[in-house]
């Protein structure tokens, strides 16, 4: 296996500022080959540190691949950095200067003295052109290494990178990956369910992701043997799994209600329009979901239709829930009604604390609701996991989701 490198440059990675996921994304990118991916690393914006990091992968990886550092600042070094491991002196390069004096003067400025360095490079680099900002990046063969400098910001090397890794002539591996997303089980029951299916080693690996759309079960590896895995872990999962790969909970619930001839509304409080903006991200979602409103203060949850009485009784309960979900299904004339209402935290309300969840449905078939008690760790996560728990209890009524394992018979 050929080994691997990839590192970030830039301080703000290492004082938690910014995280990288520069790496892990262009780690991700080299799955289909057959490589071995060693180490990633991230390194201050210091010349000495980050020769002396090259220097080591230099020593044993055959493909380095770095982000970040390309600025015109002082502090972008990695120019100078990968001049000084490989012992290289730094030159101008004419035309690169002129295509970013090109730049600048399409914008009716003049170049700042400082983006000069820009376009130093050393001999044996040739320039990976930027078409998104003006640090060019490097690619770097010579004495069987490559070594590929990009810019850090993602819009600017990723299409930098998708260019370049083909020609990188890298032997490529037999590799596939199949994604099981599951709702309404932890990563703990998974785990002890799939048994020794759950391989972490070997020709295919299985991993467990916990998200706010549930738990992904992926498996990745070689083809024949993720497909055998796939196979065994499917009916394992069994209706817990509402998607594979690259589906998402609101697609699948918009195709499930289209296929229906069923509408949607939406009505919500402590999620705020989360709720709304998910259905919406999905194109073609005006064919199923009417609208939607958030009904915020009690005031408004009585003006948008729930009984004042429901409301006085406190409006983190079950029977709000449901009230909003019917009061908007109604208004607006849908199949199905969808609420949220809750504490999102950091403080309780009405007695209840952060996490209090309740989630309603009202359809052709009645109304229920769904009480959560959800980890609060922030507002934020709060409010993602109940705008995902309405689309859940949807999913159970379109897509009969969410059995227990234990009735699942593999
Ligand atoms: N019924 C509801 O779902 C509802 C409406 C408004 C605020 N809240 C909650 O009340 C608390 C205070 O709200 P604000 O921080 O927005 O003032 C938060 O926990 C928030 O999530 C809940």
């Amino acid at each position: 296996m050929l080994l691997t490198e990839i590192i970030g440059v830039g301080s703000e990675l290492l004082y938690g500022e910014t995280v990288d996921t520069n790496t892990a994304e262009i780690a991700r990118s080299l799955q289909p080959y057959a490589v071995e991916v060693r180490r990633t690393l991230r390194v201050a914006d210091d010349l000495g540190a980050l020769t002396a990091e090259l220097r080591q992968a230099l020593g044993h990886a055959r493909l380095v691949v770095l982000s970040g550092g390309l600025g015109p600042t002082p502090d972008d070094v990695t120019r100078e950095a990968v001049a000084a491991a490989l012992g290289e002196g730094l030159e101008p390069d004419p035309e690169v200067l002129r295509w970013l004096e090109g730049l600048f003067a399409a914008r009716g400025w003049a170049m700042p003295e400082a983006n000069r360095k820009q376009a130093m490079k050393i001999p044996s680099a040739a320039w990976l052109p930027n078409p998104r900002g003006t640090a060019p990046g490097w690619w770097v063969r010579r004495d069987g290494l490559d070594l590929v400098a990009l810019p850090g910001p993602p819009a600017e090397w990723r299409p930098m990178w998708q260019q370049l890794l083909p020609q990188l002539g890298l032997p490529r591996r037999a590799y596939a990956q199949k994604a099981f997303k599951t709702f309404g089980l932890g990563e703990s029951k998974i785990t002890e369910e799939l048994g020794e299916l759950f391989v972490r080693q070997g020709p295919a690996e299985v991993g467990t992701y916990a998200k706010a759309h549930g738990v992904e079960v992926v498996i990745r590896g070689e083809p024949e043997e993720v497909e055998r895995l796939a196979r065994l872990i499917r009916p394992k999962l069994g209706p817990a799994v509402w998607g594979e790969d690259d589906a998402t909970l609101p697609q699948v619930l918009l195709h499930a209600l289209e296929a229906r001839g069923a509408t949607l509304a939406t009505i919500e409080s402590l999620t705020g329009g989360l709720l709304g903006a998910l259905v919406t991200e999905v194109p073609g979602a005006s064919r199923v979901y009417l609208g939607g409103v958030v009904s915020y203060s009690p005031e408004a949850k009585v003006r948008y239709g729930v009984p004042r009485q429901i409301v006085e009784q406190g409006t983190v309960s079950e029977s709000c829930a449901v009230a909003m979900a019917e009061a908007v299904r109604n208004t607006l004339g849908a199949t199905y009604g969808l609420s949220t209402t809750g504490v999102a935290g950091p403080d309780e309300l009405e007695g209840h604390p952060a996490g209090t969840v309740f989630v309603g449905l009202a359809g052709p078939q009645g109304s229920r609701a769904r009480r959560y008690r959800l980890p609060a760790p922030s507002r934020e996560a709060v409010r993602q996991r109940a705008a995902h728990a309405a689309l859940f209890l949807l999913a159970e009524e379109l897509l009969g989701l969410g059995r227990p394992l234990r009735e699942v018979k593999g």
